[in-house]
């Protein structure tokens, strides 16, 4: 039997990142693999309207139309100095500029809409798994912290 008194080992959880279920857990993935969804974005000739602002002195009534502009260029910045707090804040801005270029599109046979929903359908299938794999490392992270309390 045991001996009285004595504590049972608690096994200490890795901190970063712990293996389960054959996927590591790293909190801070999301990061780089927004980084590089950005690259690949950027490298289609699909995403050209959309790498900067839109020129207003183009489409003189665009901010008639459009209250938030946004593009993958402020996007990889923001990415890029740490001001987007996870894959979710990050996703949302992305989404933007597409809803805007579906507001503000003149018809939707326009080419610029038309490279609007091809990079959009690109976007969703790329940045599900980076969502899911943040979300799943987060629990798992508040799990282990919780039994280091
Ligand atoms: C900024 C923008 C978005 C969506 C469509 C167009 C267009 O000119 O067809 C456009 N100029």
């Amino acid at each position: 039997s045991d001996t009285p008194g004595t504590s049972t080992g608690h096994r200490q959880r890795a901190q970063s990142s712990s293996k389960k279920r054959g996927v590591a857990l790293d909190v801070n993935a999301w990061r780089g693999q927004c980084r590089e969804l950005l690259r690949r974005m950027l490298e289609s000739a699909d995403s050209e309207p959309f790498r900067q602002p839109v020129d207003l002195f183009a489409y003189p009534d665009y901010r008639d139309i459009i209250d938030t502009p946004m593009d993958l260029g402020t996007v990889s910045e923001t990415l890029a100095v740490g001001n987007y707090e996870n894959p979710v804040e990050f996703a949302k801005d992305v989404r933007l500029i597409f809803s805007n270029s579906k507001a503000y599109t003149p018809n939707k046979k326009s080419r610029i809409y038309s490279m609007t929903l091809s990079l959009s359908a690109f976007f969703e299938t790329q940045v599900l798994p980076i969502i899911s794999d943040f979300k799943s490392a987060l629990r798992n992270q508040r799990r282990s912290r919780q039994h280091l309390s």
